[in-house]
C-alpha cells in the first residue's frame, strides 16, 4: 500500500483556552475518501482547522512525508491542502467564474478541466452571481474552488449539510468523482453518503479518537453506529429513495 498523504499524530488544539482536540492520531491514505465522524461538537471541524493551522495546535502533521505543523495556514494551503469549509462560504456578490478565478493559485488547466467535467451546471451559470444560486449549487462552487488547484489532499467539512436529498446525491456523486483525482478527508453526518464514499472511518468523541477502521464494518454494525455516532445506519438504505 502506498504511503498516506496525511499523517496526524498526537494533535491537540484549544479554542479560547478550552481543549477541543486531544491527542488525535490518524492517517489519510493517498487514495479515496476517509471520513471523520462523531456526534455534534466532538471536535471534527476543530481537527480540520488544527491541521490547517487555523487554530492554536500542538502535535505532528505530515503532508506527503513532510512536517507542516509549524507552518502558517497560507503555506500549508500552498503545499496542497485544499479546504472546503462548512457552510459553503462563497462570495455571494461575485459571479461563479469570479469565485473560481479568485481561488486559483496558478494556472492549472487540469484543475479547470476537472471542474468543467464535474460541474457542467456551473459552466452554464458562470456569469450568474453566486449569491443567487441554490444551496446545492453554492456547495458545488465551494468544492470547485478547491478542485481548481492541484492539491495533495482535500479537507471537506459537512458538504451535504442542509441540502435536499436529491442535491445530496449530486454533491456526493461529484465528491466520488473528485476523489478519483485527489484523496479526501470528509466530515459528514449523512451515513448514506459516508457509505457511498468512504473506505475508512475515524470516529471522535470529546476531542479524542475512539474508533478507526473500514467504513463498511462500522456502518454494518447498528450497535456501534448508535454508540459512536448516536444514529442508526440502515444497511443498504443508500440504494433506496433518491
Ligand atoms: N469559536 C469557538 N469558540 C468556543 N468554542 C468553540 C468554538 N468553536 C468550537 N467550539 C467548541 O469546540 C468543540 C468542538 O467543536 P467542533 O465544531 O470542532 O465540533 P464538530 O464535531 O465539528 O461539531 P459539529 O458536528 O456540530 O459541527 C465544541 O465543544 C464547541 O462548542
Amino acid at each position: 500500500m502506498s504511503a498516506p498523504v496525511l499523517v496526524v499524530e498526537g494533535l491537540s488544539a484549544r479554542i479560547a483556552g478550552q481543549q477541543v482536540v486531544e491527542d488525535v492520531s490518524f492517517e489519510v491514505p493517498a487514495r479515496g475518501v476517509t471520513a471523520l465522524l462523531g456526534r455534534n461538537g466532538v471536535g471534527k471541524t476543530s481537527t480540520i482547522r488544527a491541521v490547517l493551522g487555523l487554530i492554536e495546535r500542538r502535535g505532528l502533521v505530515e503532508l506527503a512525508g513532510e512536517r507542516i505543523d509549524a507552518l502558517p495556514t497560507h503555506r500549508i494551503v500552498q503545499r496542497g491542502v485544499g479546504y472546503v469549509p462548512e457552510d459553503r462560504e462563497v462570495f455571494g456578490g461575485l459571479t461563479v467564474a469570479e469565485n473560481l478565478r479568485l481561488a486559483e493559485r496558478g494556472s492549472d488547466a487540469t484543475g479547470r478541466e476537472l471542474v468543467r467535467e464535474l460541474f457542467p451546471d456551473l459552466v452554464e451559470r458562470q456569469a450568474q452571481s453566486a449569491g443567487s444560486l441554490s444551496g446545492g449549487q453554492q456547495q458545488m462552487v465551494s468544492i470547485a474552488r478547491a478542485l481548481i488547484n492541484r492539491n495533495a489532499v482535500l479537507l471537506v467539512d459537512e458538504p451535504t449539510k442542509g441540502l435536499a436529498p436529491l442535491i445530496v446525491k449530486d454533491v456526493a456523486d461529484a465528491l466520488a468523482r473528485a476523489a478519483e483525482a485527489v484523496p479526501i478527508l470528509l466530515v459528514e453526518q449523512n451515513l448514506q453518503v459516508v457509505r457511498q464514499l468512504a473506505e475508512t472511518v475515524v470516529v471522535l468523541e470529546s476531542g479524542r479518537v475512539v474508533h478507526r477502521g473500514p467504513a463498511a464494518e462500522l456502518l454494518d454494525d447498528p450497535d456501534a453506529t448508535t454508540r459512536l455516532l448516536g444514529v442508526h445506519a440502515e444497511p443498504g438504505a443508500e440504494e433506496g429513495e433518491r
